[in-house]
């Protein structure tokens, strides 16, 4: 099992349910704004804390009653839905920050199509190739699995496309779980093995 989610938390007002089992390949969550899509990737990821549920990836559990691995142990790779490259740093360095192999950075460069930009500043970049950029850092701290926040937001037909292909790229030449938000239908159609639906 990819992804074994059972996960409840208050949030303000809102109250974030979800249970799910899902097996290998891309895993969309679907749903409106502020049904708490986010929040669940933040409890994934260890950023948040479930009020009460389980948490298991791959078969470890990250959390439940008695368990709670910190975040730098859960070996997640987070792609925020504002990328958050580090601005002071030129792509190569980003991609080296968690100091992987060059063999490893030249090779994950080459399956995202970004090994061109290395020498730019993070500012200089488009959204599609900044989120490319974040998918190949985010898969350089070696990780057990990919959390996407909707990966295409805020990008024009075109380069969603690109980032879209970088995905499949990624499920097909990896083999990482990936939990993938959207609020595209037709996106999570194209992308998803498996839609899990969140609703108020
Ligand atoms: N710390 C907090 N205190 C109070 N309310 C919060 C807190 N964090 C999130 N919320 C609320 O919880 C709800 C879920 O937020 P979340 O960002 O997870 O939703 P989402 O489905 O990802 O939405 P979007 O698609 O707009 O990003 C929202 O209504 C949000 O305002």
């Amino acid at each position: 099992m990819a992804f074994d989610l059972d996960i409840a938390k208050r949030l303000g007002e809102t109250e974030v349910a979800l249970r799910l089992e899902a097996g290998e390949g891309i895993t969309v969550l679907f749903g409106p704004s502020g049904v708490g899509k986010t929040s669940v990737l933040n409890m994934v990821a260890g950023l948040i804390r479930p009020d009460r549920g389980h948490v298991r990836v791959g078969g470890t559990t990250l959390f439940d009653g008695a368990t709670d691995v910190p975040v730098e142990r859960r070996r997640a790779g987070y792609v925020f839905q504002d990328s958050r490259l580090f601005p002071h740093m030129r792509v190569a360095a980003n991609l080296h920050y968690a100091n992987a192999r060059a063999t490893m950075v030249d090779a994950i460069a080459h399956l995202l199509d970004i090994a061109q930009l290395f020498d730019r500043w993070p500012r200089t970049l488009s959204g599609g190739e900044a989120k490319r950029v974040a998918i190949g850092r985010a898969l350089l701290s070696d990780p057990k699995f990919l959390l996407l926040d909707e990966p295409t937001a805020s990008l024009d037909r075109a380069r969603a496309a690109e980032v879209e292909r970088a995905i499949v790229d990624v499920r097909d030449e990896l083999g990482l779980p990936i939990l993938m938000v959207t609020h595209d239908r037709a996106e999570a159609d194209r992308l998803a093995t498996r839609i899990v639906e969140m609703a108020r």
